[in-house]
């Protein structure tokens, strides 16, 4: 214990919640109230004034009028004391039991009340010491219980609460706590060590509280004062016992009630008096509702702060003894009617005391813990009662989990029921599609405007149904295989990509300027024109800048990288629209190329058109942006500078000299260099034939021609791999949403790769029957089926790759598919059809392998081949182009798609040294590592520069 702690508010007395346990210790009582009837004061006797009250018994006072102008009156209480009567018999029949309740866990309030200078203060101090005196002694005698005693004080002065204990920290706030009622904000209290230290204190507050003299008092009390000593206790030793009390006691002595008349207060103690009088007003209106039993009606409690803080003692926790103080004189005698009027009232109020027990926390887990060690020790050694009901217990529990494996059981059995039929209808699916095979590739080759139901087209529309959400559940499955690291990748490519664009574009630069400065570049116009073209070019090099310190490590900072990624479409749509700025001067520099030609050869028949072999343009593995559509214009323009190219790439590429075609026999179906009129051998195409050699003799003589096709072809590639960048940006933004949306079932699907390679494999086979089909319906490229075919071939890893293509040939096949929709007109040789030019490409790519049948296999090899084919030794067509024309044409067929792969892979030469193919670089460059010459697809333009 300290001697003075610092400001403990009064809320924190209580640090363990208190409760009352049941309702039978519940206290109902009246509030005990006795009157105590003074001498007549010195005061009084000198102003010869009459003694008006008489005290008949112990229980009565009587009105008794010195002249009989008044009839006598009689009131009861549960102890009158007369003037003779000391305070030690007040407190012992009017106070003690009360009081010491709180030693038993009960709240207490004394009170004393009455009018001014009838005895309060001097019953109350007689009181107090009584109590202390008790209280310690019970303390002293209860050795078998600690008891922990704190003390507070406090005085309500003109309506203001102030600590007597601590009186300069001023006005003290009421606050009202819902388990503890009203309470005073920062009350200090003190703990109390014995009897002479309590003491201490309440001398300290009487020290300090507001007296005055008044003519009736010299020391009258101007305020009201409360002593609460607040009690703890609890059992020293029994460790059975967990409970403490705890209860305050409230010592009250009241200012007196006072008429100004009597007091003569003016100023201050009028003042005083009236505040006073207002608060002991309530107090009586609180009384007298509580005392006409209606105390479900509005109490006015909250109207004085005395009643506030009194609420508990009034009618709620706590027992109750009111004092009445009186004083004899007749000349009080108005005042101590109202007074005993007061107390016959509160005599009829009733409390409802109970006592406040405390389970400490650390008592309640000592507690428990010891009931913890019972019970283990009971089932150590159970009792034969406890034995049998164990026994009863474990049979129950035997039961049960019998239940449990019988519902298992049955699980089980619907289970396996259920993947029987999942797979019945497999194998049924399985047999409508293969009754289909026969008849779709024709249909597809057909139609051209083919709908996504075109692999299905003579199943029932239910049918067809099941298969489009069974393939969009594939598809989903597919999404949801994506690791974020995996599209980080992705994203990481495509950005490199970018940057090589942006340094290709650089060396094509640099190659122009020599052209210029060595002044190559024909006409004046043409030079203009170039120049131009030169500053576009320059315009067009502003490459966005790559983030290469980024590191991606899981989806959120990937949700970043597509954010920052996506800020940059509009670089790649400015860099579009450079590149379509370039191209239309190109087209007006070809324009100024054209008409130098037709001027020299205006006379020449008009070579038919041509495309170039894998047109880039044309080529199905391009799919261009919707935002960059190529104008009808531009496309013409293509097609030309396309023509010229075809020819010098042909040339080139196939390894024929000018000298050797003019020598060699042109053979129908072959495309060699010298051969463009070999499908119409005619004179006219033969005369055709020769006027293209002239003009690809001038075109390789002339700097200028060759430059503007290599600025075509350089524009076509930028073009189509912007666009490709753009388009696989957009898959890979669509996939970070849909694999966000499925972020659950990707965890599971993911898992299911990796913890069943099974059920990947599974997925995979399922994904590469979809692409092969979807290769066939869209007519892409045969080197592009083949490598991917070749390279990707289950591997866990090969997720992403086959996620990518799927969602590219989906979105591509409804493309077409729309196209179709919208316009049937495209079976004609329209160049704006999508559909036609993929397949004039297809063919001319069938073209171009047959050609290479004599020069990448051997004699036998082929023979094996046409045999294995069934190749007939005569056909309208050559042999290797017939052979050609069989590989990939059947989607339904694996067995035939991997052979179609394989031989394929021989013509041009891929995998051929057996060194690992980095999978990273597909698509992305389709140049096969192992034979630079072969052109396959995204060209380097270093390639086309011949650098
Ligand atoms: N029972 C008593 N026996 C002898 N003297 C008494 C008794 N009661 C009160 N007195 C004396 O009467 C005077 C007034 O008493 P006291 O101050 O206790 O009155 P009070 O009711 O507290 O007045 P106030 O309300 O003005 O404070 C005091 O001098 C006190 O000593």
């Amino acid at each position: 214990m300290t001697m003075r702690e610092p400001i403990t508010p009064l809320s924190k007395i209580r640090t363990t919640p208190a409760y009352t346990p049941g309702g039978t210790k519940v206290r109902e009582e009246k509030i005990l109230v006795t009157v105590r009837v003074r001498p007549l004061s010195p005061r009084e006797q000198a102003m010869y004034d009459l003694i008006a009250w008489e005290c008949p018994d112990e229980h009565t006072i009587i009105f008794k009028s010195p002249n009989d102008e008044r009839p006598s009156s009689s009131f009861t209480f549960d102890r009158v004391f007369g003037p003779t009567s000391v305070t030690s018999k007040v407190y012992e029949e009017g106070a003690k039991n009360v009081a010491l309740s709180a030693l038993t866990g009960i709240n207490a309030t004394i009170f004393a009340y009455g009018q001014t200078s009838s005895g309060k203060t001097y019953t109350m101090r007689g009181i107090t010491e009584h109590v202390i005196e008790d209280i310690f002694e019970h303390m002293k005698n209860s050795p078998q219980r600690d008891f922990s005693l704190k003390f507070s004080a406090l005085e309500i002065y003109n309506e203001t609460v102030v600590d007597l204990l601590n009186s300069s920290c001023g006005q003290l706030r009421l606050l009202d706590d819902p388990e503890k009622g009203t309470i005073v904000e920062k009350l200090s209290e003190e703990f109390v060590r014995d009897s002479q230290h309590l003491q201490h204190l309440i001398g300290i507050c009487e020290a300090q509280r507001q007296v005055g003299e008044t003519a009736l008092n010299d020391k009258s009390s101007r305020s009201h004062q409360i002593l609460r000593l607040t009690i703890e206790s609890h059992h020293k030793e029994n460790s059975g016992r967990v409970k403490s009390f705890i209860a305050s006691l409230n010592l009250v002595d009241l200012a007196g009630s006072e008429r100004a008349s009597q007091t003569k207060a003016d100023g201050i103690r009028f003042k005083e008096g009236s505040h006073i009088n207002r608060s002991l007003l309530t107090l009586m209106q609180v009384i007298r509702k509580l005392s006409s039993g209606k105390r479900a009606g509005h109490i006015p409690y909250r109207e004085s702060k005395l009643t506030r803080i009194l609420q508990s003692s009034l009618g709620g926790n706590a027992r109750t003894a009111i004092i009445c103080a009186l004083s004899p004189a007749l000349s009080h005698v108005e005042q101590s009617r109202n007074t005993l009027l007061f107390a016959t009232s509160a005599k009829e109020v009733t409390n409802s005391a109970r006592v406040n027990m405390v389970v400490a926390d650390q008592q309640l887990v000592k507690h428990l813990q010891q009931e913890v060690a019972r019970l283990e020790a009971e089932l150590r050694s159970p009792e034969p009662s406890s034995r049998s009901s164990l026994s009863a217990l474990l049979v129950e529990k035997d039961m049960k989990i019998q239940k449990m494996e019988r519902e298992m059981r049955e699980l089980k059995r619907q289970r396996d029921l259920a993947q029987s039929q999942l797979e019945l209808e497999r194998t049924a699916r399985k047999e409508m599609k293969g009754l289909n095979h026969s008849s779709a590739p024709h249909q597809a080759r057909k139609r051209l405007a083919f709908t996504s139901d075109t692999i299905y087209s003579d199943v029932t529309p239910e049918a067809k149904e099941t298969n489009r959400v069974r393939r969009q559940s594939i598809l989903r499955q597919s999404i949801t295989l994506t690791d974020p690291s995996l599209l980080a990748q992705e994203i990481r490519k495509l950005e490199m990509l970018q940057r090589q664009l942006g340094e290709e574009a650089n060396r094509a630069l640099d190659v122009l300027q020599k052209e210029v400065a060595c002044n190559r570049l024909g006409t004046q116009d043409a030079a203009e024109n170039v120049a131009k073209l030169l500053s576009e070019i320059k315009n067009m090099q502003v490459v966005s800048s790559i983030h290469e310190d980024i590191v991606i490590r899981d989806k959120a900072d990937l949700k970043e990288e597509i954010i920052r990624l996506d800020s940059q479409g509009s670089t790649i749509e400015s860099l579009e629209k450079k590149l379509e700025n370039v191209q239309n001067s190109l087209d007006r520099l070809v324009g100024t190329f054209a008409k130098n030609e037709d001027i020299s050869e205006s006379k020449m028949p008009s070579r038919k058109k041509k495309g170039i072999p894998f047109s880039l343009t044309n080529s199905p593995n391009f799919i261009r942006a919707p935002c960059s559509p190529l104008s009808s214009s531009s496309r013409k323009v293509m097609d030309e500078i396309g023509n010229k190219m075809a020819d010098h790439q042909s040339s080139v590429q196939s390894g024929d000299s000018m000298a050797n075609s003019s020598k060699s026999t042109p053979l129908r179906g072959d495309r060699g260099g010298h051969s463009l009129s070999s499908r119409e051998n005619t004179p006219g195409r033969q005369k055709s034939n020769s006027i293209n050699v002239k003009k690809m003799q001038r075109m390789f003589s002339s700097a200028f021609e060759g430059s503007v096709h290599d600025i075509r072809a350089y524009v076509t590639e930028l073009k189509e791999r912007v666009a490709k960048l753009q388009y696989q940006k957009q898959l890979l933004v669509c996939q970070v949403l849909e694999l966000e949306a499925n972020e659950t079932t990707a965890t599971n699907v993911q898992d299911a790769v990796d913890q069943s390679p099974l059920s990947w494999l599974c997925i995979f086979e399922e994904q590469r029957k979809q692409i092969v089909m979807l290769w066939h319906l869209c007519h892409v490229s045969l080197v592009h089926r083949t490598q991917f075919f070749l390279l990707f071939r289950g591997d866990p890893s090969d997720q992403i790759y086959l996620e990518v293509e799927l969602r590219r040939l989906t979105w591509l096949e409804q493309h077409l598919s729309d196209l179709g929709n919208a316009s049937p007109a495209l079976l004609s040789d329209e160049p704006a059809s999508y559909v036609s030019s993929s397949i004039k490409a297809l063919k001319q790519e069938r073209e171009h392998l047959a050609r290479r049948v004599s020069t990448r296999l051997m004699q036998e090899e082929r023979e094996a081949l046409y045999r294995k084919w069934d190749i007939p030794p005569e056909g309208k067509q050559r042999r290797r182009l017939q052979l050609v024309n069989k590989l990939w044409t059947d989607p339904h067929n694996m067995q035939h798609v991997q052979e179609s792969a394989e031989i394929v892979a021989k013509l041009v030469g891929f995998c051929e040294s057996g060194e690992q193919i980095p999978k990273e670089m597909f698509e992305l460059n389709f140049k096969s590592p192992c034979d630079k010459k072969t052109w396959m697809g995204w060209n380097l333009i270093s390639n086309l520069l011949h650098l």
